[in-house]
């Protein structure tokens, strides 16, 4: 196996909607991202603390989908490394030379990975104004970076093994009695995770993370929706992770695709730093209040585009963690009663 990717972070995402106008109000008007550039089909966003051009692509397109997700790689060579890698591996892959991709963005190459998923690999991308301190032009949910992606796919021990190639490390993870893998988060910044994987039919998009400094900012938003009458778009939350202790609400926007408004994680960045592994059955992990997961949350993912934009087939999953009967999911109730 070739050298991998010197990868930084997770860094944009690519979302194919079917009303940019209905994607600006949600991204835009209510959570407030910035737009960095606009186009007549497409959107360049990003969050108040992100110094790079952008951290989230809306496309115009025909189906709601994820076109591809991004990840930073420290210097220009990594983009030749990231090629011959997944070459080796026998997986698609296209160059996308500076200007012939995604505005903004320099050389890079998009890969399909043995997940399933249209994954880009850059290092060259083009400055934002610094905006930490232009508080005038903070709004909506006061985003203040991408913080990470979560997708969902059948074979959670073939995704740990294939980022741990790309040298990710491991945060915490969701374990049967048996130590059989139902989840897993996993970095490269020294946060709790770039990616995550959720147990379901993949290759689909879980959900993208976003990053606020301050949970009133995560209650504010949820507050907002509700103002608006716009409530249907609150899927989960606000709560506490016991994954990563975030404190988090997620929402679904006008195509259904997820976002995660997150904040409050934790350090992982010395080199022995231990994984935390959480028991499937403990009803904390996932809501540190033991509250109840919304069906929807396990079941409903965004389908994902090939390198040529055809929407990927997926393949069901092989454990199912919400068919696990653990009371607070309130989703396997055993005897009548929250097992
Ligand atoms: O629900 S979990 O506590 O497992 C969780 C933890 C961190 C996340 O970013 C997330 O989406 C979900
Ligand atoms: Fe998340």
């Amino acid at each position: 196996m070739s050298t991998p990717p010197d990868v930084i972070r997770s860094a944009y995402a690519q979302l194919a909607v079917t009303d940019l106008a209905a994607a600006r109000w949600f991204w835009v008007d209510m959570l407030g991202l910035h737009v960095q550039h606009a186009e007549a089909d497409a959107l360049y966003l990003r969050g108040t603390d992100e110094l790079t051009h952008h951290s989230l692509v809306l496309r115009a397109g025909p189906v709601a989908a994820l076109d591809h997700i991004a990840y930073r790689v420290r210097a220009p060579e990594d983009v030749e490394r990231a090629e011959r890698f997944f070459a080796g591996l026998g997986r698609p892959v296209r160059r996308v030379p500076a200007g012939t991709g995604t505005h903004g963005v320099g050389d890079a190459v998009r890969v399909v990975d043995p997940l399933g998923f249209t994954v880009e690999f850059f290092h060259g991308i083009a400055r934002g104004e610094r905006l930490i301190q232009r508080y005038d032009l903070h709004r909506g949910a006061r985003i203040a970076r991408l913080d990470h992606f979560n997708v969902c796919t059948p074979d959670i021990p073939a995704a740990y093994a294939h980022y741990r190639s790309l040298g990710f490390g491991c945060s915490e993870t969701i374990e049967g009695d048996e130590h059989e893998l139902y989840a897993a988060w996993m970095y490269r910044k020294q946060t709790v995770h770039d990616v995550a994987f959720t147990g379901g039919a993949g290759p689909r998009l879980h959900h993208i993370g976003m990053a606020t400094h301050e949970s009133h900012q995560v209650l504010h938003t949820a507050d907002v929706f509700g103002s608006l009458g716009k409530q249907h778009h609150i899927e989960r939350g606000p709560g506490r992770h016991g994954v990563s202790n975030a404190f988090y609400v997620y929402l679904r926007d006008p195509d259904g695709h997820r976002v995660e408004i997150y904040t409050s994680d934790y350090y992982t960045g010395d080199p022995d730093h231990e994984t935390f592994r959480w028991n499937v059955h403990d009803d904390r992990r996932r809501d540190f209040w033991g509250n109840a997961v919304i069906e929807s949350w396990y079941k409903e993912a965004s389908p994902v585009l090939d390198l040529d934009g055809a929407v990927q087939p997926v393949s069901e999953s092989v454990l199912d963690e919400s068919s696990v009967r653990v009371g607070a999911d309130g989703l396997g109730i055993v005897d009548g009663t929250k097992g």
